[in-house]
């Protein structure tokens, strides 16, 4: 290995290496950037911890995906992972025993086969979020976190959240915010992390500040992980439960205090990671449908003819709805909500190209470059949902299909994904037939754009933004409040 180069990359300092070249927002951007000037596969260092970026389809395949056994394990920080308490959780778990058990539990209830059990649950959440948006348009963010967070406690607890100030919703909110701008704001690396005896220090001791947050950070996400669970246990005692990802898997398995404990930080660890990503994905849907008034009218022409306008889309439609499907794979590609995915963390010394990649380092597959690379997608930039329309060969379509890339690769890919694929299918679907969506007007009548920034270092969110949303007719209103009664 040591005649091997590394990959090529940004010149870094003496010892501090490329921290100048990292920047906290958008880091993407710059990374893509590297991809074109430097190739596939570029190479940084800060402080000597290797940071890889993998900038083409090829290089994040072959090696997250074919070469998984060795690009599958995650960063054990001293912060998040023991001080906060979070190793449990399935993001944050190494490449190990358990986290193979906790993909095995999601993969038994969440493969595409089982996800028609959630549709009842899928359409319920549904509805109450269009009654929710019409009531109150300008709440859309908070309604959008409510209906995520409402499916994901349904589908996960079989637990129905109250309309207002629900307890649940609430803890589990509290934690992914702790976890979002928090424990993981900045990249998720903390002095401690560099300087490890730092968590010896006393708690009273000065600068143990971050210790001390720690403990109650931790108390807060133990308690979002157990109660929510002594929930379910508790009903399932009863009797009187709903069908959800927790009994299915209690039906199905010995309960075990070894099965008990992957099965909590398995259901909370759902929760943690849907919310932001679903959050992003229906604001770029929202700031997609405002930028092209025709590709909205094109699809209500479609529902219009399929479904008609006494009732809602349903499952049922969807074969029938390709321009609505090309939408929801073009807000896939377009909004991309994870372009850097998380970091996977390489086992072994690896060579790849004729290049040495040290063990340690941390692998980032570069969803944006993937998605914004106009050999693949001509024009990237702009939301043109026909390119998913157009007649291509089986490897094309395959390369095109956003859903190879914006849900990670290999061996820690998104298990949510097929939940998704159904859940804000019928989202984006449903709000399509019954909405207008347009940009807003001023009281003088002038269009205000709206304008954006990303300024959450790990999820494209984009900052809140205006945006006009009303019902599109008094036939809809009616269709709505029947399926609400
Ligand atoms: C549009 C919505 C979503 C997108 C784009 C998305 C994307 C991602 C990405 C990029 C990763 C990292 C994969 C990797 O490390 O290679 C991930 C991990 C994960 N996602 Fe999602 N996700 C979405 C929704 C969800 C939902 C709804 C759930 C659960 C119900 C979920 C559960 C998880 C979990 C548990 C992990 C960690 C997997 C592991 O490390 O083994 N995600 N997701």
């Amino acid at each position: 290995s040591s005649s091997t180069p590394l990959p090529p990359g940004p010149k870094p300092l003496p010892v501090l290496g490329n921290v100048r070249d990292l920047t906290a927002k958008e880091l993407w951007l710059p990374a893509t950037q590297w991809g074109k000037d430097f190739g596939d596969v570029v190479y940084l260092h800060v402080f000597g911890q290797g940071l890889v970026f993998l900038n083409s389809p090829e290089a994040v395949f072959d090696l997250l995906d074919k070469r998984g056994s060795i690009y599958s394990d995650k960063p054990q920080l001293i912060m998040i992972c023991d001080l906060c308490g979070c190793k449990n959780m399935v993001a944050f778990t190494g490449y190990n025993e358990q986290s193979k058990r906790h993909r095995k539990l999601m993969h038994q209830a969440f493969a595409p086969k089982v996800i028609n059990t959630y549709h009842p649950l899928m359409i319920s959440e549904t509805h109450d979020f269009l009654r929710r948006l019409i009531a109150d348009p300008s709440g859309y963010m908070a309604h959008t976190r409510r209906y995520s967070g409402g499916l994901t406690l349904s589908v996960v607890y079989g637990y129905e959240a109250a309309p207002h100030d629900d307890k649940f919703l609430a803890m589990a909110e509290e934690t992914v915010d702790l976890l979002a701008n928090r424990i993981a704001s900045g990249g998720g690396i903390w002095p401690v992390d560099i300087l490890p005896f730092l968590q010896y220090l006393p708690l009273w001791a000065p600068g143990a500040g971050f210790l001390r947050n720690a403990a109650k950070w931790k108390a807060t996400l133990e308690e979002c992980v157990e109660k929510p669970y002594e929930y379910l246990k508790e009903s399932m005692k009863s009797g009187n439960y709903t069908q959800s990802f927790c009994s299915m898997l209690l039906d199905e398995n010995k309960a075990t205090e070894e099965f008990e404990f992957d099965l909590k930080w398995v259901a909370n660890s759902m929760y943690a990671s849907s919310m932001d990503t679903v959050i992003t994905t229906i604001a770029h849907f929202l700031l997609a449908m405002m930028h092209n008034p025709e590709a909205l009218a094109k699809a209500q022409k479609e529902i219009d003819t399929v479904v008609g306008s006494d009732r809602l889309p349903d499952f049922n439609d969807r074969s029938s709805l390709p321009y609505v499907d090309a939408i929801f794979s073009e807000t896939l590609r377009w909004g991309v909500p994870v372009p850097l995915n998380l970091p996977h963390r390489l086992m072994e010394d690896d060579v790849y190209n004729g290049k040495f990649i040290p063990k340690g380092s941390l692998v980032f597959g570069n969803i944006w470059a993937i998605v914004r690379d106009e050999r693949i997608y001509p024009k990237a930039s702009e939301f043109i949902p026909e390119r998913f329309l157009e007649e291509v060969d089986e490897a094309t379509a395959r390369r095109r299909d956003p859903r190879n890339y914006v849900f990670g690769f290999g061996r820690r890919q998104c298990p949510g994904n097929y939940l998704v694929e159904s859940s804000i299918w019928l989202l984006m679907a449903s709000m399509l037939a019954t909405l207008k969506i347009s940009k807003p007007v001023d009281e003088e009548g002038n269009v205000i754009e709206p304008k954006v920034e990303f300024k959450n270092p790990v999820f494209r969110i984009p900052t809140p933004f205006k945006c006009d949303i009303r019902p599109r007719s008094e036939a809809v209103l009616n269709v709505i409040r029947q399926n609400t009664a």
